[in-house]
């Protein structure tokens, strides 16, 4: 894989400063709060050697948020992607959680063992893990007793069971690694975020605020949960990827230098999965524009709540790959703009359908979108895209929120309402106002025969967006880096 080594050295903010009510007043221009996602943290052995102890003179002044380990999180509550049951909906169904939860404990306790060889205290581990599932068992029992009375809300009791049960998974990481730490000789604490037993209340906010009061980055290496538990309830407010809007907040609250990513991946050129690793390569600099068009369509390379605070405060993300630790990553920032004007990523969605609303009243009728607009208000759907002509206008909306009452409501009001499933491609890029790249685009989907659907892109020029039949997304996003990513790969 190419490595352009761009500068992407990010400018340091002053010390970081208490006052006496225990806000940071000034940046910490040491402080970095580094995020490890699931997938890297089940390799843990690796995360040691290529970040946290990377450079042995230089490893306090970290805050590391873990995920929990590669698919835990699925089995406590459902499939991320595909949907499929987990523990929450076992609870939800009123079938029998116990057994599944007891499953659970056996596979945390076979994930402790495998991390015996790089220094964890399978003891200890499997006491605190094997304690604390016992506990969320009795709570769980009790939630049940409350539900089978009638006489409480269940949508809240519910959602305080979801949070009980996505808060194991971090527990569980957070705990391991700083346990691994301390055993390898270092000075480390478990920030327990989740608010274990905790009965007092607290905001998201206050629980970090709280936590971190008497924590000192620069003495000891914190290990924090990705799950925080809050008065507002994390799962309520942001649900699935919550680790990063933890991740956020430190990084806001503590006016962190720089708020680092780590990933199984670099932020590429293209998918590395489609395209092949070795034809993309990693984008060095770009800003949060970018990260928002690829969040669009479901490639989270930060989840946007948790981008948005980062972005306002003025903390520079970086995108780092944990299993290639000589490269400086993708550092996001404010006010990038690249140079030179090119595409930086190609991306994509499968999962997507193209609702196309045709009405002959439609011309030139005022207000005639915020009809539409309405009936997707009522559903809670966000759309991706929307394309428009006299009479039809098209939304692109994910296929998990194209429903028969969406479009039965839809129907009620327009002349004809048809569904198309299809997939989005897009071409994006800091800088992408080119004379002619939207031709070199399109003309590279014709020369692979593929027909375009409906095409966007607005003044801003950041996002090129085509919707194509389904069966061309892999061509498509080929044609497409191949056209417009493959050629200058050291330009950035
Ligand atoms: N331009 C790209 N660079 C890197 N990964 C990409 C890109 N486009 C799509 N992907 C895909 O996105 C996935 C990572 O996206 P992310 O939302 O972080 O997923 P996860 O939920 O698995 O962490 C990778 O599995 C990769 O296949
Ligand atoms: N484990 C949680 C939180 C999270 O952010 O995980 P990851 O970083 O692996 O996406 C989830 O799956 O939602």
């Amino acid at each position: 894989m190419l490595c352009p080594q761009s500068n992407n050295e990010s400018s340091a903010p002053s010390p970081a400063v208490w006052s006496e009510s225990g806000e940071t007043i000034m940046s910490n221009n040491k402080l970095r709060v580094e995020k490890i996602g699931g997938t890297t943290m089940s390799r843990f052995g690796e995360v040691l050697q290529n970040v946290i102890l990377k450079d042995k003179n230089d490893i306090y002044n970290r805050i590391y948020v873990v995920s929990a380990y590669a698919g835990i999180t699925n089995e406590l509550l459902e499939h991320k992607k595909t949907g499929q049951p987990g523990i929450y909906q076992t609870f939800v169904q009123n079938k029998a959680y116990e057994p599944a939860m007891l499953n659970l404990q056996h596979k945390l306790c076979k994930l402790n063992h495998s991390f015996q060889d790089i220094g964890l205290d399978i003891d200890k581990a499997d006491e605190f893990i094997c304690d604390r599932i016992a506990f969320s068992v009795n709570i769980l029992k009790s939630m049940d007793n409350v539900l089978g009375s009638g006489y409480v809300n269940k949508t809240e009791v519910l959602l305080a069971a979801r949070e009980l049960l996505a808060s194991i998974g971090e527990m569980h990481s957070a705990f391991n690694s700083a346990n691994i730490l301390q055993n390898l000789g270092y000075n480390a604490t478990f920030v327990d975020l989740s608010g274990w037993q905790d009965r007092k209340e607290r905001t998201i906010d206050e629980r970090i605020k709280y936590t971190f009061e008497n924590l000192d980055p620069a003495k000891t290496i914190c290990v924090a949960t990705g799950y925080t538990k809050g008065t507002e309830g994390i799962m309520r407010e942001f649900d699935r990827g919550y680790s990063e809007v933890t991740f956020s907040k430190i990084a806001v609250q503590l006016k962190a230098a720089e708020a680092v990513i780590h990933k199984e991946y670099h932020l590429c050129s293209g998918d590395p999965l489609i395209m092949g690793e070795e034809n993309v390569h990693p984008v060095c600099n770009t800003n949060f524009d970018v990260a928002d068009q690829l969040a669009d369509v479901g490639m989270e390379a930060i989840h946007p709540k948790a981008s948005k605070p980062l972005e306002i405060a003025g903390i520079a993300i970086r995108v780092m790959n944990a299993f290639d630790p000589s490269h400086s990553g993708t550092l996001m920032t404010k006010d990038y703009i690249c140079p030179i004007s090119k595409t930086e990523v190609i991306t994509g969605s499968q999962n997507v359908t193209c609702v196309e609303i045709h009405d002959t009243k439609m011309v030139g009728e005022v207000g005639f979108d915020l009809r539409i607009m309405k009936v997707l208000e009522k559903h809670r759907v966000s759309y991706i895209n929307k394309a428009t002509n006299a009479n039809t206008i098209d939304i692109v909306i994910y296929d998990k929120d194209c429903s028969d009452s969406l479009l039965g409501d839809l129907r009620q009001q327009f002349e004809r309402v048809t569904a198309q499933e299809v997939a989005i491609v897009c071409a994006i890029g800091s800088n992408i106002a080119k004379p002619g790249i939207l031709a070199k685009a399109t003309k590279a989907l014709a020369d692979a025969n593929i027909n375009i659907l409906t095409v966007s892109q607005t003044s801003r020029q950041t996002n090129m967006q085509f919707t194509v039949h389904r069966d061309h997304f892999v061509l498509a996003q080929r044609a497409l880096h191949e056209a417009l990513c493959s050629n200058d790969p050291e330009s950035c």
